[in-house]
């Protein structure tokens, strides 16, 4: 895998004015790009999050999923301390694409649950490398994160590639009729540590 560093400009934005540095990986062709803010070069651990492409949560308000509250979320918590990474990883439909992403849609208001549709399409249930954030982190001068996520896949997967995760900040947002079942799915099957699923049950009891 070959990222090349392409160019890096300001972003304004509701949350506060990032920087966005843009990376091009030779194998795929895919784009990908990071928004920084602060002083990330200093060592010390930096709040982050490596966010999976949802063009459907992050750009068209779907509530089928948590995606673009989980972003939303994300930037503003950075903005808060002042200092932060994103990285926006161009692997949409945890790897699968746009396309075969509304494919397992479909499968799924036939009732088939997340992973179910991923396999029936012939994938396995998760398709994501992480191996870019090294060379994008590496040319940030980040070595350390406080990694804000709910996927315990993808703290080891950083872990595995040599990047320290000083810490797990869980980022729990969006939870909402329409992806209930989803959610459930995600920490019944994919391991997402999800402490607000048991909110609604304990108050129930
Ligand atoms: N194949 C498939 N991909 C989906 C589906 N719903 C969302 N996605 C994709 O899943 C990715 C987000 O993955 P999540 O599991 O929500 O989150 P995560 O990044 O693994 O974990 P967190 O860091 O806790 O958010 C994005 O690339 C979405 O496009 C679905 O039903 N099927
Ligand atoms: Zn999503």
């Amino acid at each position: 895998m070959t990222l090349d560093f392409i160019a890096a400009s300001k972003l304004p934005t509701p949350f506060g004015i990032f920087a966005m540095h843009g990376f091009f990986e030779r194998e795929t062709g895919r784009e990908h790009v990071a928004l920084t803010l602060g002083d990330v070069r200093s060592g010390e651990p930096v709040l982050a999050r490596l966010h999976s492409e949802c063009l459907t949560g992050d750009a068209l308000f779907s509530l089928r999923c948590d995606c673009g509250f989980q972003l939303e979320a994300a930037l503003r918590a950075i903005a808060d301390e002042g200092r932060g990474v994103l990285l926006y990883l161009r692997q949409e439909g945890r790897g699968i694409g746009l396309l075969n992403k509304i494919r397992a849609y479909a499968l799924q208001d036939e009732g088939a649950d997340t992973v179910e549709a991923n396999i029936k399409l012939g994938f396995a249930d998760d398709l994501r490398d992480y191996a870019l954030c090294q060379p994008m982190l590496a040319h940030l001068g980040i070595k350390a994160l406080k990694l804000m996520t709910n996927n315990p896949r993808k703290v080891k997967a950083l872990q595995d590639l040599g990047i320290r995760v000083a810490q797990r900040v869980p980022l729990e947002h969006g939870l909402n009729p329409h992806n209930l079942h989803y959610l459930k799915t995600k920490a019944g099957k994919l391991g997402h540590m999800l402490g607000l699923l048991h909110q609604g049950e304990e108050s129930k009891d």
